[in-house]
């Protein structure tokens, strides 16, 4: 007998240009999200986006409550959970990078309310997707939530944030194709749940920006434009699966363990490129695709070594030979690295010198 049922989230209204800051209020009205909503934003994103929107919404006679947080935390989280139940606010709107926009995320979660993500950044699919990530305790990857009603992406301010939070989204992509060669060994080997229409949606999406890599220059608006529809939809292939498995595999388990190691040395999407080299190396050897990601990564500006993350070589083979344990996810890493092997792998790939 069939049994199986699916249930998947995604964004409603999916809002992206020039010049679409404008609409906020249009868009919420047009999701007939009614009272008072809260800002959830960082100091910069304020500036630039919050309170210019804010602004707009005063002028159609809308109140927001607005707070600023300094830095993704579980304790950020609870502030806003308790400032959005004492000022009766009926739903959240996260503006900013990844932190901002998570805290809102995790926030509306717990408190079952609708939330919008209005970036400024475009340097992860986070911004999309249906996973939350704020550090807590050892952890440092995504958990289950719900994706935003919807995503307001203006590309003239995505195109004015700095260069690298760019260049890290793009890279956050291009790790795809690692992460679905992971998923479907996982699927091979221990036959864990896979939908083939997110694994194609995900690789499909790192093709499309890698064919587009000269197109994303710094200072173009239309490179703004390319990423984030790349994040969109690597954001919709995770909402699809249900899981950050067609956008996270041993790249990102590598870059969650760098987290813990040295907290805020690198961007993520930065990490988890140099990750992608590495374990792309591990499934293809020698005459995988390991360059071709190399060489994608590169045309873009994006770290390819340890170096250029401002990482030394001995904390990269730590990351690499232990972060296997940090979550129960089946990769090409399998049970583990031994340090020779690591060592191998990193200088092969020119990671460590
Ligand atoms: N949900 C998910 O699947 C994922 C979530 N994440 C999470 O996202 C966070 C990292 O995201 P990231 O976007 O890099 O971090 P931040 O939100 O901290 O933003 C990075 C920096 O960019 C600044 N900034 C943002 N927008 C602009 C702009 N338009 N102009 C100038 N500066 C700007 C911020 O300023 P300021 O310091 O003033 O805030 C900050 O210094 C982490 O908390 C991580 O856990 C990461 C990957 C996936
Ligand atoms: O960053 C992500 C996808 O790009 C989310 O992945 P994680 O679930 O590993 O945090
Ligand atoms: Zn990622």
């Amino acid at each position: 007998m069939f049994e199986k049922s699916t249930w998947i989230r995604l964004p409603r209204n999916v809002v992206v240009g020039h010049g679409v800051i404008d609409q906020v209020v249009d868009v919420v009205d047009e999701l007939h999200l009614q009272g008072r909503p809260l800002f959830v934003t960082s100091p910069t994103p304020r500036e630039v986006a919050a309170d210019p929107i804010a602004a707009q919404f005063e002028a159609a006679g809308i109140d927001p409550v607005i707070v600023t947080v300094e830095t993704a935390s579980f304790d950020a989280v609870e502030r806003i959970i308790e400032t959005a139940e004492a000022e009766e606010v009926t739903y959240l709107v996260g503006i900013g990078g990844g932190k901002a926009i998570d805290i809102a995320k995790m926030a509306s979660h717990h408190l079952e309310m609708g939330f919008c993500s209005v970036p400024t950044a475009a340097s992860h699919d986070g911004i999309v997707s249906n996973r939350g990530s704020v550090p807590d305790g050892d952890t440092r990857h995504s958990v289950a939530a719900k994706p935003p009603l919807a995503v307001v992406a203006d590309t003239s301010v995505l195109a004015q944030a700095p260069w690298e939070l760019t260049t890290a989204g793009c890279a956050d992509i291009i790790s795809n194709y690692t992460a679905v060669m992971d998923w479907r060994l996982a699927k091979r080997l221990k036959d864990v749940e896979y939908s083939e229409y997110a694994a194609a949606l995900s690789e499909m999406t790192a093709e499309i920006l890698v064919g587009n890599a000269d197109l994303v220059r710094p200072g173009i608006e239309e490179s703004a434009w390319i990423v984030s529809k790349a994040l969109m939809s690597s954001g919709v292939a995770m909402s699809i699966a249900d899981s950050s498995r067609p956008a996270s595999g041993a790249e990102h388990l590598f870059s969650h363990q760098l987290d813990r190691l040295e907290p805020d040395a690198a961007l993520h999407g930065h990490q988890v490129g140099v990750g992608s080299i590495m374990t792309a190396y591990l499934h293809g050897g020698e005459d995988g695709i390991w360059r071709d990601i190399h060489d994608a990564l590169d045309s873009i500006d994006a770290p390819t070594t340890a170096a250029e993350l401002g990482i030394d070589d001995e904390t990269v083979l730590e990351a690499l030979t232990t972060c296997h344990e940090i979550r129960d996810r089946y990769t090409v890493l399998g049970d583990g690295m031994n340090e020779r092997a690591a060592r191998e792998v990193a200088t092969v790939t020119g990671v460590i010198e």
